[in-house]
């Protein structure tokens, strides 16, 4: 579960105030579509979640703790273990095989690599994509990319999954995949939340906010 209260965010001193002190919690087992005009903030939104920017003021809370005022070095623990971030773009290592990438958040989380391999076998079959697990992403397209993404930010079982745009590179069918991974992890007790322009991704969404 992740809660905000009363948030408000400027990128500058001056500079134009977002979120207007949104209150709202993303409950747990639940996908969150967040939606807007391009320019909004959704992706604002997901780095203050995701523990990567600090809120001008109000509170985030990530699972009974507060966290907006915490020392970077326990924000990163956080979001190592408790976060998972699918970026719009996805940007994969180029030296790392596909199988490596997806394992490598659990390895900074603090797993052993022969503990972990399975479950990250699982995800790419889940998401279409095993038969790549020993490519590199040179090797691999944009929407495999896209998938490979997805993977590597469920490894650690994130209890908040943080979502731009996951689909955006993807036709329909490979967009159910993504969404049916997604909901399977809302199912196992996430709180899932996904920046979205797409209406067919909103209507699989649990709730809606709009900013
Ligand atoms: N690093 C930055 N420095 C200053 N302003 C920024 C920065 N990143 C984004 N902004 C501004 O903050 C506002 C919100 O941007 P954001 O990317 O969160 O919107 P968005 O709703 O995700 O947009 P889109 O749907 O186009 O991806 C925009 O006005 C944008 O220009």
């Amino acid at each position: 579960m992740i809660t905000v209260v009363d948030l408000r965010f400027n990128y500058r001193r001056g500079s134009e105030e977002l979120f207007d002190g949104l209150t709202h919690t993303f409950a747990t087992s639940s996908v969150t579509a967040l939606t807007g005009p391009s320019g909004c903030g959704k992706s604002t939104l997901l780095y203050l979640l995701g523990l990567m920017l600090q809120p001008t003021s109000g509170t985030i809370i990530v699972n009974d703790t507060r966290v907006d005022q915490l020392p970077d070095a326990r924000r990163a623990e956080l979001r190592a273990k408790h976060l998972g971030f699918v970026f719009q773009d996805a940007v994969l290592d180029p030296a790392r095989t596909i199988l490596d990438s997806v394992i490598e958040p659990a390895l900074y989380a603090g797993a052993r690599r022969r503990d972990i391999l399975e479950h990250a076998k699982e995800l790419l079959m889940a998401l279409g994509v095993e038969k790549r697990a020993d490519h590199r992403p040179g090797e691999i397209s944009g929407g495999q990319a896209q998938r490979v993404a997805v993977a590597r930010a469920l490894i650690n079982t994130p209890s908040v999954i943080l979502a731009d745009e996951p689909t955006g590179n993807l036709d329909r069918d490979n967009t159910s995949v993504v969404l049916t991974t997604l909901r399977r992890a809302a199912h196992l007790g996430a709180a899932v939340i996904i920046a979205t322009h797409d209406d067919s991704v909103v209507q699989h969404c649990d709730q809606q906010v709009a900013l």
